[in-house]
């Protein structure tokens, strides 16, 4: 049965305050690179004209025997422009690009559209500066945490124009930091669209500009080339009504009422961003609940804390199947939505805007990687083995060509790409290296935070019983924190999950005040295999939120070592981000 949820807040005079449309396209095939280097783009250009048919040496000989072994695809000459070209200058080619020079090796950019990539134009960096800025919005707005505090503030208002202008100068700064990091220790950025012409030779260019481009001859390849937003069948962007976070960090507007299709972590950023402003926000989710990455306890909490208390309600098991565009003051955005089980079309929603949050897509088409041997799986990602090494179709490693990052989609995170990025450069240095994934923590920065390293508790007891061991789970509330309830924030919890046996930590959850920060001990201690009883005796300064995780740790009940004398029992499986 079709029904129709009318929009009682759909204003024109919202509409008619919303900027002109930005088309998604307009991004890809842009030719005001930022970031482009003027030298080296004349060195790629000479670099194409002088290139003979095998591989011509452009201002680097590499001396060690080793490094010219090699090259049998494509190169039967022994040397290379560089030691390492990475295509993608995201976070994830950043890391490994300033790693690689540490390491001493030459090192090449290969850039096609912005330098800082998702991360810092289109990611953490102004989604984080509009939480900033509309938490403390938030903030200032809630009278009676103030007054609890004996503050009394008069009214708050914000500029919308200044929110979003505070989101776009940082990621402009830090843009100017990230480009700047890497001209200062020697790194050559070309500016193009790059696409392997062999395992050690890359084209680059860009469509409409015959003065744009090169080849270039490396050692070693590293594919950093990202993702984009992953709009489903039946849902048209048009920018402006119906949008996904690449449009909706620009603030354009502020709808009173925003559909989010989707509540991970753009959702849930998001609406706390929205409801701080002023808009009512309904979740669309698939899953038979929102939040559904999040561990059940801790999704509970969330939903108490980021969702019940604030202008939010969600549509749960539903898709967004089809999803018309608005036109500004004239008509809403529609949405339909299909019973996510029996695929019967149950309701169409009228709303102001609809943001897009469904996930994201490997950036990976056009660099043909069947030149090297290697395919996509369906979804577009570059299969990798734990070294980021590419895997070949015959499921070997592709000699000398590396994948790192959301393209490689082993954990679309910033930090996770440029761990990957260091981890790659290692192998590429013959230390071989494996990045432990389960120590790598994620935060999703709401007010207040929620931050997590490992499994849910529900994935552990899943493992526990194939595995046959026991699990141990100790909590501790924000209230009991002094530093917490100074600043009246005692809303949170910390959870930690592990195994009794052994006290191997399987996973821990924060949410409360700083929670993002604060996961990193728990984080370090995964990734260093400390347990559980190790971080017992760590030493936390008084009065501060660490104390919530120093109490956690020492509330944690360890099975005595079964052998006499025994001190500890070692974690069950090496967790370390160490030598493979
Ligand atoms: C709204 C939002 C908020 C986010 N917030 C966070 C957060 O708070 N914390 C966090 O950890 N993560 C966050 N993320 C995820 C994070 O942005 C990504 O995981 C991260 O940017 C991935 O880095 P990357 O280097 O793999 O790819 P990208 O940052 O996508 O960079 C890839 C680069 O490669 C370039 N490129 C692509 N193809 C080619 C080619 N053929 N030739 C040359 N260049 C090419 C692209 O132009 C791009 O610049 C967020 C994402 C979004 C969308
Ligand atoms: N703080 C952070 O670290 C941060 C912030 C933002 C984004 N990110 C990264 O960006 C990536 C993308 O984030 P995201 O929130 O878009 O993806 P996500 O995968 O976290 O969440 C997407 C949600 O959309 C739902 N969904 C998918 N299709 C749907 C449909 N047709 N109808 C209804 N629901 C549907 C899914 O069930 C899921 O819950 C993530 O991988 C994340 O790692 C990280």
């Amino acid at each position: 049965m079709v029904s129709m949820t009318t929009n009682a807040g759909f204003r024109a005079q919202a509409r008619a305050a919303m900027a002109a449309p930005r088309s998604a396209a307009v991004r890809r095939s842009s030719p005001s690179l930022v970031g482009a280097s003027e030298s080296a783009l004349t060195t790629n250009r000479k670099s194409l004209y002088n290139r003979n048919a095998t591989c011509r040496m452009i201002g680097h000989v590499d001396p060690r025997p080793e490094l010219r072994s090699h090259g049998p695809v494509s190169c039967r000459a022994a040397s290379y422009d560089y030691d390492v070209c990475i295509i993608g200058c995201g976070v994830g080619g950043h890391g490994a690009a300033l790693h690689a020079v540490q390491q001493g090796l030459k090192t090449c950019i290969i850039e096609g559209h912005d330098i800082g990539g998702t991360c810092v134009n289109r990611g953490c960096v102004p989604s984080k500066a509009l939480l900033a800025a509309s938490g403390r919005i938030r903030e200032m707005q809630n009278e009676m945490h103030l007054k609890a505090m004996g503050i009394q503030v008069g009214s708050v208002s914000f500029d919308r124009q200044g929110v979003a202008d505070h989101a776009s100068q940082l990621a402009s700064n830090i843009q100017g930091n990230l480009k700047n990091s890497l001209v200062a220790i020697g790194v050559d950025i070309h500016v193009g669209m790059a696409k392997f012409v062999d395992n050690h030779t890359i084209a680059y260019g860009l469509p409409g500009r015959v003065d744009v481009g090169g080849q270039v001859t490396a050692k070693d390849v590293i594919i950093a080339t990202g993702s984009v937003p992953f709009v489903p069948p039946g849902i048209k962007i048009d920018g402006k009504t119906v949008f996904t976070s690449d449009h909706a960090l620009k603030l354009e507007w502020i709808p009173e009422w925003v559909a989010i299709i989707g509540s991970g972590y753009i959702g849930l950023e998001f609406s706390d961003v929205y409801t701080a402003l002023g808009s009512e926000v309904t979740f669309i989710e698939a899953v038979d609940k929102i939040m559904p990455g999040f561990d059940n306890e801790i999704a509970r909490l969330a939903q108490r804390t980021l969702i019940t208390p604030r202008n939010i309600d969600s549509r749960t098991g539903v898709l967004a199947t089809n999803v018309k565009q608005g036109v500004p003051g004239v008509k809403p955005v529609e949405i339909e939505l299909t019973d996510f089980n029996t695929k019967e079309v149950v309701d169409v929603m009228e709303v102001d805007a609809c943001l897009v949050a469904t996930g994201r897509v490997p950036f990976t088409q056009g660099l043909s990687i069947d030149k090297i041997g290697a395919e996509t799986d369906r979804r577009g990602f570059v299969p990798v083995t734990d070294k980021m090494e590419v895997l070949g179709k015959d499921g070997k490693p592709v000699p000398h060509v590396y994948c790192i990052g959301d393209a490689n989609g082993k954990y679309m995170l910033a930090h996770a790409a440029s761990a990957q990025g260091i981890s790659a450069i290692e192998n590429i240095k013959g230390r071989p290296h494996v990045l432990n994934h389960n120590s790598v923590p994620a935060a999703c920065f709401t007010h207040p935070e929620v931050s997590f390293v490992g499994l849910t508790e529900e994935q552990a007891r899943e493992k526990a019983e194939e595995e046959k061991f026991e699990v141990g789970v100790v909590k501790t509330s924000f209230k009991a924190n002094s530093k917490a309830l100074a600043e009246l924030e005692g809303d949170g919890m910390a959870k930690a999950i592990f195994r009794k046996d052994t006290g191997e930590i399987l996973g821990v959850w924060i949410i409360g005040l700083h929670a993002a920060d604060l996961i990193h001990e728990a984080s370090n201690a995964v990734a260093t295999n400390q347990t559980i009883q190790d971080l017992k005796f760590n030493v936390h300064a008084h009065p501060t939120l660490s104390e919530v995780l120093d109490e956690l740790f020492k509330h944690a009940e360890v099975d005595p070592p079964k052998q006499e004398g025994a001190k500890k029992s070692p974690p069950a499986k090496s967790a370390a981000a160490a030598p493979a």
